[in-house]
């Protein structure tokens, strides 16, 4: 990463995404889980973006090459989805992926494989979903256990799934994001560290979700494919930062801070990204 890129540089360039988002109000199509479409839907409304949630194979080669990203979540997979997903990740738009609970079935093992085949710009999911995906996607060379498995909540720290994320992005060209305390973004070879976010985010349903089809907006105003990192780090940042804001609003539980979250992110001002985005290389 160019040395340039100091923390009031990310500060900046997070500012800069979130108001091209709110300038452009991308479309993003999100083939996304039933619990995360009501949250994924508000949060990237908050955002500035226009979220549809369309999911019939009757649709999805018509609508899907008008959108300006898409967003596929496998969280509630079944057999009719998935060919709807591999339509909407193979029209042309810049996609991104969130492989919920990847271990919870070989099926949905299979999927999320076929999913990667297909090049997705992103693929964000939690440590313990990145550790799994590595383990399948890369059975010789990983060393990850995935023998503690709870579904879509994350068994492990983000911190733990960093070498699998990188091998992962090395040998599928995506950038990996790995949520949690701090959210690691990896292209394979540079990782960020972005240490916004509250704990409680955890205990609202779907918040990664949410994440995700952030990340998708975001990746529609990007310039350059290339920047893909950006647009998954400052997605994270910015939603992490109306976490806190949430939080700080006097939010009293996962239920409140849903509300506040979504309050935030649709208040968030250049004052506040620039100075409480926290993003920084990782060594
Ligand atoms: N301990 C933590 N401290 C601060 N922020 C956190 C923490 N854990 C998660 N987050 C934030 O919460 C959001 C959701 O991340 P999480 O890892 O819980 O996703 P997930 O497990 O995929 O969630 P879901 O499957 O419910 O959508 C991210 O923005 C992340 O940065
Ligand atoms: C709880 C749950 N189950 C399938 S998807 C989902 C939302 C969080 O990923
Ligand atoms: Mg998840």
């Amino acid at each position: 990463m160019d040395e340039e890129r100091t923390a009031a540089w990310w500060g900046r360039r997070a500012w800069e995404l979130l108001s091209a988002v709110r300038a452009r109000a991308p479309l993003v199509h999100c083939v996304t889980n039933l619990v995360s479409m009501d949250i994924a839907a508000n949060a990237l409304l908050a955002a500035g973006a226009s979220p549809a949630m369309v999911h019939s194979l009757r649709e999805v080669p018509e609508f899907t090459p008008r959108c300006d990203a898409v967003c596929v979540n496998v969280g509630t997979l079944s057999e009719g989805w998935l060919p709807s997903m591999r339509a909407a990740a193979s029209a042309g738009r810049p996609w991104v992926l969130d492989p919920v609970a990847a271990a919870a079935s070989e099926f949905r093992m299979e999927a999320c494989l076929s999913l990667l085949a297909l090049r997705p710009a992103v693929v964000r999911g939690n440590a313990s979903e990145i550790l799994a995906l590595a383990s399948r996607s890369l059975a010789a060379s990983s060393s990850s256990s995935t023998t503690t498995f709870k579904g879509a909540d994350s068994t492990h720290d983000s911190g733990d799934a960093l070498q699998d994320a990188k091998a992962l992005a090395r040998s599928t060209g995506a950038v990996i994001a790995v949520s949690g305390a701090v959210d690691y973004v990896t292209d394979g070879e540079r990782v960020v560290g972005v240490s916004n976010g509250v704990a409680m985010m955890q205990k609202i349903t779907a918040t990664g979700c949410a994440a995700t089809a952030l990340i998708a907006a975001f990746l529609a105003v990007v310039e350059e494919p290339s920047d893909a990192m950006a647009a998954a780090a400052c997605a994270l940042a910015v939603f992490g930062l109306a976490g806190e804001i949430g939080m700080e609003s006097g939010a009293k539980g996962p239920a409140s801070l849903r509300m506040h979250l979504i309050d935030a992110l649709y208040c968030l001002d250049v004052q506040t990204v620039t100075s409480r985005v926290k993003i920084s290389l990782h060594s």
